[in-house]
Parts: C-alpha cells; structure tokens; sequence
C-alpha cells in the first residue's frame, strides 16, 4: 500500500505501545522505515514488543517506562529521548476507562481516566512541541481519539470528557502551532478488538458485540488503523492539520454504541462494579 519507505529517518514515539493498537501502530511504523521509542508502565511488555519489532524489522526501537500520569516522569523522558536527537512524531495513545453509571464515580475514579487520558496526553505534547519549537524542528502530534468526541458516551464520562479535550487541543494547536511547522492530527477508531478495550468496555454479560451493530457487520482490523495512523503522520499528509479522522465502519452515525447499558438492571450495575477489571 505504501512506499516501504514512507516514514524511514522519522523518529516516533508512542505512547502505550507496548500493547494493543499502540503496539499494531508501531508495527507498521517500524515496518515503513521508522525509528521507534514505545513507552508504557509494564517494562516487560515494552520489552517483549520492542524485541519483536526488533527480529522482525531490525531497525531501532527502544522502550521507556513511562507514567505518562506524572509529569516530571514525562519531561525526563522527553530529555533522554532528545538526548539522542528530536522525535519527529508522538502518538498519543495511551489511555485508560471502564464503564460505570456516573453517579457511582468518586472523585478518584474520574481522575483515574482524566488523569492518562486527558493530562497524560497534555503533557506529552506540550514537552515535545516546546522542545520542536526552540529546536526550529518540525513535528507531527497524531492523538488516537474516538468517536465519543462527536456523540458523548453514556457510561464512560470521563473518557469522553478526555477525548473531547484532546480533539480541542488538536484543533487550538493546529492553529497556533502550525506557523512553527508543527502538525496535529487525530484519528477516532470505532471498536477494534484489543484486550484493553475489551477487558474494560465489554463484561460478558453484555450484547452480542459492537460487530452487530456495525453498518459494515465488522469491527475494525488493526491493520486499518495502523495504515491510516502511517499515513496521517507521513509527509505525504503535509497539508492535513487540526483534522480528526473518523474510523468506525459509519458506527457513530447509528449511536454511540453504549445503548444498550441503559437497559441494565441495578444487580447488573451491582456485578459489574464489584467484577471490576484492573491491569
Ligand atoms: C467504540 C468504543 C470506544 C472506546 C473509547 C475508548 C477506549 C479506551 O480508552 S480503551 C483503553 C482501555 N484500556 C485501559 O483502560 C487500560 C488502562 N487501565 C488502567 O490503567 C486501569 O485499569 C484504570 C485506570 C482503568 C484503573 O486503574 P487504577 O488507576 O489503578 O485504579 P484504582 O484501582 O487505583 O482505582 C481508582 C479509582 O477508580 C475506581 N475504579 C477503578 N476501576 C473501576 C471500574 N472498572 N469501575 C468503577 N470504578 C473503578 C476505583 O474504585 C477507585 O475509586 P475509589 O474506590 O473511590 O478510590
Ligand atoms: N480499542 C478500541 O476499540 C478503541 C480504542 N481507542 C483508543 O485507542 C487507544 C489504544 O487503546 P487500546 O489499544 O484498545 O487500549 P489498551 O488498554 O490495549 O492499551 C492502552 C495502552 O496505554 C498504556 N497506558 C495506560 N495508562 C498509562 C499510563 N498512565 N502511562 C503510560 N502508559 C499508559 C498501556 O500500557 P501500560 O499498562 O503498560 O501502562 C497500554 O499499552 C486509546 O487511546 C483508546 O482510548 C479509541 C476507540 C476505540
């Protein structure tokens, strides 16, 4: 699909790319030439991903474990990494959520997600646009999104709350930051299986799945995801900024997809708070 070499002499880092989308996304990265920094709070994940980009494309990847919820973590990590020379691309993807009805959130819990989701993100970004900046570099920010940015969703406040304060940041940067050669862009996936998203969103007890309710019959493949976050981040995308990407198959326009959680009962909403998933 693209020119093997589409992303070669990129330095990217991505965040939560030890596992799930994140770890598909720097597959294809790695694949296209680039250089990667994968970083996450599970070294030995990181570790085991990176070993395999390593075998399997044999370009640089390296890890960083990384509480991207703390904010002094982040600014040493982004001073290591520009040790060795500028990222070109971050990639915000980490994240974190779980669905409860919204009046059994504490405070604690709301700051659980906003905490990655939205701040994590912020200062991701922020340490490496100032850095771009004083650094007359040009720099490419890809946030991964969802589609809950354009519906609000019942059931994860706290994450739509979060994504929709990342596509404000994508926008405002694009604007502000665009002048100093820095893109952002976003992509919002519909449902793509990953143990994460899975494991938090969708108990057992739940509907028969976010594939039947999919205009396309299907959840989205990683492949597809990976493919379009290549080319968002590419040189070839040098004139899409402040834009999010919606990949859902046309999800969204149906509904958001957590309606059916309205039709649970209280020992339902009992269950699943007391069978609470954790990583
Ligand atoms: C079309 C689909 C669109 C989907 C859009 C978005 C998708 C995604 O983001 S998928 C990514 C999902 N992946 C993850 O969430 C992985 C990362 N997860 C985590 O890091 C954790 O599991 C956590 C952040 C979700 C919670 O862990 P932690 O911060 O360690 O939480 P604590 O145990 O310290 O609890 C803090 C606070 O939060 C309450 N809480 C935790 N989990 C739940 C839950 N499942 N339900 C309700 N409440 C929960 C917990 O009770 C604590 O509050 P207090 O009891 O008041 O202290
Ligand atoms: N899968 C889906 O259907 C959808 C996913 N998305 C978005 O796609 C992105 C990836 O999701 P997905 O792969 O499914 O989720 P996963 O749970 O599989 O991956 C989340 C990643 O984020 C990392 N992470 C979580 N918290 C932190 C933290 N505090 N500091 C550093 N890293 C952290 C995790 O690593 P570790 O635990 O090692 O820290 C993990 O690698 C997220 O932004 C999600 O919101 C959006 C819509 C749908």
């Amino acid at each position: 699909m693209f020119d093997k070499t589409l992303l070669a002499n990129k330095r990217i880092l991505v965040t939560g790319g030890g596992s799930g989308l994140g770890a598909s996304m720097s597959r294809r990265f790695a694949e296209l030439g680039a250089e990667l920094i994968i970083c996450g709070r599970r070294l030995e994940q990181l570790e085991q991903t990176a070993a395999q980009l390593r075998a399997d494309f044999g370009g640089k990847v390296s890890v960083a474990r990384c509480d991207i919820r703390d904010a002094a973590a982040v600014e040493a990590m982004m001073e290591t990494i520009w040790c060795d020379g500028p990222l070109d691309v971050l990639v915000n993807n980490a994240a974190a959520t779980f669905i409860a009805q919204s009046e059994h959130l504490s405070a604690r819990a709301a700051d659980a997600i906003l905490a990655p989701t939205l701040h994590g993100a912020m200062y991701c970004t922020l340490e490496a646009g100032r850095r771009w900046i004083a650094g007359h570099h040009k720099g490419v920010v890809l946030s991964i999104l969802s589609t809950s940015t354009i519906t609000g969703r019942a059931f994860t406040v706290p994450s739509a709350m979060a994504k929709s304060g990342l596509l404000a940041m994508t926008k405002s940067l694009a604007v502000e930051w665009g002048p100093r050669g820095i893109r952002t862009v976003a992509i919002a996936p519909g449902p793509f299986p990953t143990t994460g998203a899975t494991g938090q969103l969708r108990p057992e007890t739940r509907d028969s799945g976010p594939a039947a309710q999919n205009p396309l019959g299907r959840v989205g493949k990683h492949s597809e995801l990976a493919n379009l976050a290549s080319f968002l981040i590419s040189d070839q995308a040098g004139y899409i900024n402040g834009e999010m990407v919606v990949q859902d198959g046309g999800a969204h326009l149906r509904a958001s997809g957590a309606e059916d959680l309205l039709q649970w009962s209280d020992a339902q909403w009992a269950a699943q708070r007391a069978a609470r998933t954790k990583t």
